[in-house]
């Protein structure tokens, strides 16, 4: 996707929104060819400034723009399209990044035939670290998907599933980075616990989830193998899985990520 060719607009450049120009602008776009859109005043001063970026009404944006992203809360959406919808130009690609809602949401509220390419993507984008899954709706050809894809890219890594997958996407992906820092959170309370400065604690854990990420993505070992290899018998290992197993924790994973995606699932229900 060349900048010449492509402007891109993200309506509603909130956290996401920024996390995604942001990581356009480092991979080289030019402030040009992005728009922002936004509900108040003071925040569209901060992305001009901050970005140098464009800030316009969201009809404008949309008549200029080549792709147009949704990046307004799931809730906000139905309200946005009411009014912004029919306004879209024919033929212009719309990427949703909005958790839960499904490309048919946005194809009904925008002129027939528009392509539709439905994203969820997650918060490490800000450090080019994102995992992102994208989707065709019915009028999404290969050709919007590889846009998607290459918009996308700066950001950190893209696959492709079917529509059907993607609450269940948002559930361990889209959500998946808070497990984490909740599980660092609690680890360093355990730290705390044991008598080490938080800092220290901090800083031990963050370093140990770096270490386990990173020989994860990059030795293609199982978990399990993994995680045996740390686990000595009648070591200290073993003795702190028995306490995870015996708390259930493995289950109360399994049952908050299923509620995730219920959740996810209900948030569609309630914008239909
Ligand atoms: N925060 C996260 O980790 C993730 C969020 N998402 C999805 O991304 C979307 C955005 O989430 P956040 O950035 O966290 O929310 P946010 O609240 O930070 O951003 C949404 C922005 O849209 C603006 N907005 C609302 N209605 C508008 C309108 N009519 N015109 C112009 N601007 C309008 C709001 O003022 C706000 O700044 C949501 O749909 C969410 O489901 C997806 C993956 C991860
Ligand atoms: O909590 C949420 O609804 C959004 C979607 C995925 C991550 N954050």
């Amino acid at each position: 996707m060349s900048p010449e060719q492509h402007t891109i607009a993200v309506i509603g450049a909130g956290k996401m929104g920024e996390t995604l120009l942001s990581g356009l602008l480092r991979a080289g776009w030019p402030a040009s060819g992005l728009i922002a859109t936004v509900r108040r005043a003071e925040r569209g001063e901060y992305l001009q400034t901050r970005y140098g970026i464009r800030v316009l009404p969201n009809e404008e944006a949309v008549r200029e723009a080549h792709v147009i992203v949704i990046a307004v809360k799931p809730q906000d959406a139905s309200t946005l399209l009411a009014d912004l919808g029919p306004r879209v130009p024919q033929g212009k690609l719309v990427v949703s990044i909005c958790a839960g809602l499904p490309t048919s949401f946005f194809e009904k509220r925008l002129p027939e035939g528009t392509p539709v390419v439905r994203v969820m993507s997650n918060t490490p984008a800000l450090v080019d670290q994102a995992m992102s899954a994208i989707s065709a709706g019915s009028h999404a050809r290969a050709e919007h998907l590889a846009l998607t894809e290459e918009m996308l890219r700066p950001l950190g890594k893209t696959v492709r599933v079917p529509e059907s997958q993607q609450d269940a996407v948002t559930a361990l992906s889209g959500s998946g980075p808070a497990y984490f820092y909740y599980l660092v959170e609690a680890m360093t309370d355990a730290g705390i616990l044991l008598g080490l400065p938080r800092q220290v604690a901090h800083e031990l854990i963050v370093q140990a989830a770096l270490g386990a990420a990173v020989m994860l993505r990059e030795s293609g070992e199982h978990p399990v193998t993994l995680r045996e290899a740390v686990t000595s018998p009648g070591g200290t290992t073993i003795s702190a899985i028995r306490e995870l197993e015996r708390h259930r924790v493995r289950a109360a994973v399994l049952d908050a990520i299923e509620a995730a995606r219920d959740r996810a699932r209900e948030i569609a229900a309630q914008v239909d």
